[in-house]
């Protein structure tokens, strides 16, 4: 007699699945364009897409573990609107309705709004306050946590040398102006025009030597520990994830401690609004994230990334297109 076929074994589960989503930018504004003009940005409809984005999030199955948001959350303008605590607060207040952690990233617009004095003391401080995660800086929004067994997400922060969110009279800002200076001769630093490396100008910045060794130190116990580890960041690192300007100034010193070890899969990113993708020459993925706030308020702009073994698989929502990822 035949024997019956075997049933196909059943698909190993995903390890972790990140809710993802960039630059929400909220404000409670009418639209807006961006400064050249011809991209709209639905400033009041973001917080709603967001709503939209936790209800979905909430009502999936596998459960999401966790969500990283990209930076940018609420718009510059909350600043001189006084309204920059409401603003940041009403975002929260969405996500929190998720039972699960949220790891921010700080975007140029987090520091049009408030210092970093303020900003460890606010609810987009994820690294842990007391803990030894991150870079001796305490104001430095890097760390890294292992959110399931042999995975790390290190969280990057892209404004560690920066002219944002610093006092004008610091040491440190007027490094960050020297290093900008050096390459941006416009009037207005956040000019890109007719530089040799447009991504100097002010909404971009750069990482400290402190941050790149700590970064160093955490993917040396990564590779020696058999880790994957995922890299979330506001500024895209490599210039095939980007359009050219929106890169972080020293992003080949970021990409060669990346290059020094073999445990990175991924790195996600924002910024730019518009998506980009690519693969690079050791096989890191570089994901940019297509920003919540150009996305017309009929569509949206999120995705689920499922971690398995040997792949991530993005889920993506709106205009977000599905990817898989294979490492
Ligand atoms: N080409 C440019 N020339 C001068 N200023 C610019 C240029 N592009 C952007 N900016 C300014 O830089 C700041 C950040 O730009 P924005 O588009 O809001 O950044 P993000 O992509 O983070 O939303 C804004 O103040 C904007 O007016």
């Amino acid at each position: 007699a035949a024997t019956a076929p075997r049933p196909p074994a059943a698909a190993a589960p995903p390890r972790l699945a990140l809710g993802l989503l960039a630059d929400i930018q909220f404000a409670d504004a009418e639209d807006g364009h961006d400064f050249g003009g011809c991209r709209r940005r639905y400033y009041r409809h973001s917080l709603r897409l967001l709503r939209e984005a936790v209800r979905e999030w909430a009502g999936e199955s596998p459960p999401i573990d966790s969500v990283l948001q990209l930076g940018d959350c609420i718009d510059g303008q909350n600043a001189r609107r006084g309204e920059a605590e409401s603003a940041l607060q009403q975002v929260l207040e969405v996500l929190g309705q998720l039972s699960v952690p949220v790891h921010h990233a700080w975007g140029n617009h987090e520091l049009y709004n408030f210092s970093r004095a303020r900003l460890v003391r606010s609810g987009l401080y994820s690294r842990a306050a007391g803990g030894s995660d991150g870079p001796p800086d305490r104001e430095c929004h890097a760390y890294h946590c292992s959110p399931a067994p042999r995975l790390r997400l290190v969280v990057l922060d892209c404004y560690d040398t920066s002219t944002l969110g610093r006092d004008p009279g610091s040491p440190r800002y007027q490094e960050a102006l020297r290093v900008l200076r050096e390459k941006n001769h416009n009037d207005d630093l956040n000019n890109p025009e007719g530089l040799k490396e447009p991504h100097f100008v002010a909404f971009n910045g750069g990482f400290s030597q402190a941050q790149l060794d700590w970064f160093d130190e955490v993917l040396k116990f990564s590779d020696e520990n058999q880790e994957k580890v995922i890299v979330m960041a506001h500024v895209p690192i490599h210039p095939s994830a980007s359009n050219g300007v929106c890169l972080a100034w020293n992003y080949e010193a970021a990409l060669s401690v990346i290059h020094a070890h073999g445990c990175v899969v991924c790195v996600l990113a924002g910024h730019l609004h518009d998506g980009a993708y690519c693969q690079d020459s050791h096989g890191v993925h570089h994901l940019t994230l297509e920003g919540v706030i150009e996305t017309p308020p009929e569509s949206n702009a999120f995705g689920t990334m499922y971690v398995y073994e040997d792949k991530l698989v993005l889920k993506g929502r709106g205009r977000i297109p599905d990817r898989v990822m294979h490492f």
